[in-house]
């Protein structure tokens, strides 16, 4: 017979049917590290220099949540190795002058991931420990909790600035995270917030001054959620989070379509050309 945890799971979490190409484990373990803990794991991104989320990086993680579920692990700190940098988002040469296979291939993982992580059973943690923004700010958001270093860092959905428009998830991330008038303002303007600012407005939940705060931090806050009984936490979780993973989990197709287009029109194309080369003229 099958556990209520288990009849939830099914309802909410279709895209599990889905089988993805996925790379070897050997392949993807340089870009994501695990190290498991007493109950709990942590997962490093560690794809220098700034974690961006290429097709592979996206597939080194959700490869990483399958296995940690697979081995009943109960909750993760999300974390980066990269000095000064949480993730900068979805690698954006993914989305430059892509070929249509890998920009297909790119989306749909893009789609996976989070469909796994916003409705995992596990507990999740993010450990915010430098720059978080569009993509990375997104990951950021599929955690149960929020802590950030404190200093020059910046977070937010940042789209809007590069010519593009988050899409409907990324936005009911944002909605069910810091609510409705914010997140429409700052979709708009393309807001990076500093972790005070983002403190502030409920986009991170606690503060840290240093890296040895932050872990301690990270594992009282995963260790809190992980003494609540778990299928209790994980449908109070569900409540707030299924409707929009039954959303894209019935509009995965279209959803992927319309990126697809979007992704290639002629303004976007030119537009992502001169912010990369706006990031190269930095250094
Ligand atoms: C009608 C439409 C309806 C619906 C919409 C449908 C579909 C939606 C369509 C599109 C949505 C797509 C969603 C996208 C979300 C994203 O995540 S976009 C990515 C946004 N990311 C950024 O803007 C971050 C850019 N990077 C930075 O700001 C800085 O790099 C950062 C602050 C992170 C770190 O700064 P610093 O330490 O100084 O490092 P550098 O800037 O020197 O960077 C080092 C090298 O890394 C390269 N790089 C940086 N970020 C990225 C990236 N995101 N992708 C790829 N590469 C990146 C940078 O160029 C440097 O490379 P180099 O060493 O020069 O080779």
């Amino acid at each position: 017979m099958m556990s209520v945890t288990s009849i939830a799971r099914n309802k909410v979490l279709p895209f599990l049917r889905k089988s993805t190409k996925m790379q070897s484990t050997a392949s993807l373990s340089s870009l994501v590290k695990l190290e498991e803990k007493q109950g709990y794991a942590v997962v490093s991104m560690q794809k220098t220099p700034v974690n961006s989320l290429s097709l592979e990086m996206i597939q080194a993680l959700s490869q990483s949540l399958i296995e940690l579920e697979k081995n009943k692990c109960k909750g993760i700190i999300l974390t980066s190795a990269c000095p000064g940098i949480f993730s900068a988002g979805l690698d954006i040469r993914e989305m430059y002058q892509p070929t249509d296979d890998r920009l297909n291939q790119f989306w749909s993982s893009l789609q996976t991931l989070w469909l796994q992580l916003y409705g995992s059973k596990m507990a999740t943690v993010a450990l915010i420990n430098g720059h978080a923004p569009a993509g990375g700010c997104l990951l950021a958001m599929c955690c149960d909790s929020r802590i950030m270093l404190n200093g020059k860092s910046k977070i937010g959905l940042n789209e809007t600035k590069l010519g593009i428009v988050a899409p409907s998830w990324f936005k009911d991330t944002f909605v069910n995270t810091i609510g409705v008038r914010q997140s429409e303002r700052a979709l708009q303007l393309g807001s990076l917030f500093s972790p005070e600012e983002a403190l502030k407005i409920g986009l991170v939940d606690k503060l840290v001054p240093d890296m040895e705060t932050a872990t301690a931090v990270a594992e009282a806050e995963l260790k809190e959620f992980l003494q609540i009984p778990g299928m209790a936490r994980y449908l109070s979780k569900m409540k707030i989070r299924e409707a929009a993973i039954k959303d894209l989990s019935e509009t995965r197709e279209a959803d992927l379509n319309q990126f697809v287009n979007f992704a290639k029109t002629d303004a976007v194309q030119k537009g992502l050309g001169l912010y990369l080369q706006s990031l190269a003229k930095k250094n």
